[in-house]
């Protein structure tokens, strides 16, 4: 065994199931013992946002590890904004970036790709991932990728691992694997008790489930116990789509404002709102009407848990919902009486001009005829539609809101999982990221993807409508996509939207490009109600 199969199989045994990359010299002998290896299947795109998109979506969706490996410099230096995301929403991600060897560092030469020092790009990595290390020594190595791999898992964020060009094929014994961090019981119970005592006093308690219990994969036990405890629950913004597949009394997800307002009410007005998982963001919090009384809320973020005025250090998330399964029949809360919440369906297929809400109609009848698809949105209004398809798995940056993120975490989705994904995409992002669907015909994959193509930045003009540079020309997107391995279909009313999406659901082993025409100016229920909300609260604020 050498450096490199070493890492690979402590990447398997902790949960990876691909690579994603983009060589260059740098990385070369890595990616060569990658190919040799056929340890994990190495998929390569064209640029590195994507790889680093594609990555993050891979471990979002199978909550395993997401795997990124690039070349020095041009290389990780590209993917520097992805990782960033993934930070940001707790996705555990390995960036793997090839290296200088020992020798080449002493020569004497400034080399290329080499930016400030040769210690540079560690400094930067350091600010967007939770572990780093430099595999310069195999005696080493094996300790030193256990801790990193354990941390990404145990904190669900980004590791960063610099491989020397000279190391990949060094001897090297096997990586073992860490135990699970441990926690003090006491405390744990101790806070089992406190929180329990919360739920059972409090006349409108609520679960609010964030992305924490995706990536540590315990929706199922989250679903068991709010039926245990009688607790509706609702998502946050950036936890729409967890608890699709689980048995709970979800309610839909919370948007504040833009939201449905009884589920809007029901979140703010709650004496006690649990919250598991969930970050506590402008996107998640920023539009709520009526300030959430954290001294009432319990967050169990981070591997910790705050009630009131103090906090529980060092319990993990699953422990604390264990516990609780644990002892939870001690109590029945008494929920608020709440719906859930409705979606749109029944597009009819008439000569109408295209809205992002026929969208969602027309998707959501798709998945009442054929079932559920895994959705993949980008960030624009596509993404506010979103929200109104009915709840099934969905990926989004939805509170670190890059753009660029759709077709790329698209692509990683299909090639995790073997599942066809629906991919959201404005206009603007595609121009980013869309022609990763270009390598879809060396590995078969075949998303269906709808541009919401209203040669415009919607959401900018939306907050400032005076501005020109909004406009964006019209690139006939649908017309690029036969030469790029598709099929394209170019739509402006909803007959025309339907009959494409019947087309391409049909058509397997090439992805389907439905362009959406939608004039300027028309946005998504959603988007409106958001921008309105807004509006209403820095008018209220005098901001
Ligand atoms: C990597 C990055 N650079 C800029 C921005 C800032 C932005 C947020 S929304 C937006 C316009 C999106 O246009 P698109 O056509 O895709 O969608 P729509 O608004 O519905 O028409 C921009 C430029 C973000 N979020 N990420
Ligand atoms: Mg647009």
């Amino acid at each position: 065994m050498n450096l490199s199969t070493a890492l690979l199989h402590a990447l398997k045994d902790h949960g990876a199931r691909a690579v994603f990359g983009l060589p260059g010299d740098f990385v070369l002998p890595f990616f060569k013992q990658l190919e040799d290896s056929a340890i994990l299947p190495l998929y390569t795109l064209s640029h590195e946002p994507g790889v680093g998109f594609a990555a993050d979506a891979s471990a979002r969706f199978s909550h395993g590890l997401g795997v990124a490996a690039v070349t020095y410099g041009a290389g990780a230096l590209n993917m520097v904004n992805a990782v960033a995301a993934s930070y940001a929403e707790k996705v555990p991600m390995v960036v793997i970036s090839g290296a200088p060897g020992a020798n080449e560092r002493r020569n004497g030469f400034l080399l290329h790709h080499q930016t400030r020092s040769l210690d540079s790009q560690m400094a930067m990595f350091r600010e967007i991932t939770c572990d780093q290390v430099v595999l310069d020594d195999p005696a080493r190595a094996p300790e030193q990728i256990a801790r990193v791999l354990g941390n990404c898992l145990a904190q669900s964020r980004p590791v960063y691992i610099e491989l020397p060009r000279d190391m990949v094929a060094a001897p090297c014994a096997p990586v073992p694997k860490l135990p699970a961090p441990s926690w003090d019981p006491e405390a744990l119970q101790a806070c089992v008790t406190e929180l329990l005592a919360r739920l059972a006093t409090a006349e409108r308690p609520m679960l609010l489930a964030g992305i924490e219990i995706r990536r540590f994969g315990i929706e199922e036990k989250v679903a068991k116990l709010a039926r245990l405890l009688h607790l509706p629950v609702t998502t946050s913004i950036m936890g729409r789509g967890l608890l699709a597949n689980a048995e709970a009394p979800l309610l839909g997800t919370y948007l504040g404002v833009a939201g449905d307002p009884q589920i809007t009410h029901a979140v703010e007005g709650s004496d006690a709102l649990l919250m598991l998982g969930v970050i506590v963001s402008d996107t998640n919090f920023g539009v709520s009407e009526k300030t959430i009384d954290m001294r009432k809320a319990i967050l169990a973020l981070d591997g910790q848990v705050e009630m009131g005025h103090h906090i529980y250090p060092n319990i993990p998330l699953e422990a604390l919902v264990d516990g609780l399964l644990e002892r939870g029949h001690s109590i029945a809360c008494t929920p608020p009486p709440c719906r859930r919440a409705e979606y749109p369906y029944g597009l009819v297929a008439d000569s109408a001009p295209l809205a992002p809400m026929d969208i969602a109609r027309a998707v959501n009848d798709l998945m009442k005829q054929r079932g559920s698809f895994p959705i993949v949105s980008d960030i624009g209004d596509c993404f506010f539609t979103a929200l109104d398809i009915e709840h099934t798995d969905l990926l989004a940056p939805g509170y670190y809101a890059t753009m660029g993120y759709g077709v790329p975490a698209g692509l990683g989705l299909q090639a995790d999982s073997g599942q066809r994904p629906i991919i959201l995409v404005g206009d603007g992002a595609f121009q980013m990221t869309g022609w990763e669907l270009g390598n879809c015909q060396r590995y078969g994959w075949d998303p269906i993807v709808i541009v919401f193509n209203n040669c415009s930045w919607e959401m900018l003009r939306t907050f400032q409508p005076e501005s020109s540079f909004n406009n964006l020309s019209d690139w006939h997107f649908a017309d690029m996509a036969k030469p790029m391995g598709g099929e394209g279909y170019r739509v402006s009313t909803r007959a025309e939207l339907l009959a494409a999406l019947d087309h391409a659901v049909e058509m397997r082993g090439r992805f389907q490009l439905i362009e959406a025409m939608i004039p300027r100016g028309v946005l998504s229920d959603t988007l409106n109600r958001f921008v309105a909300g807004v509006r209403r609260l820095q008018a209220g604020s005098g901001a």
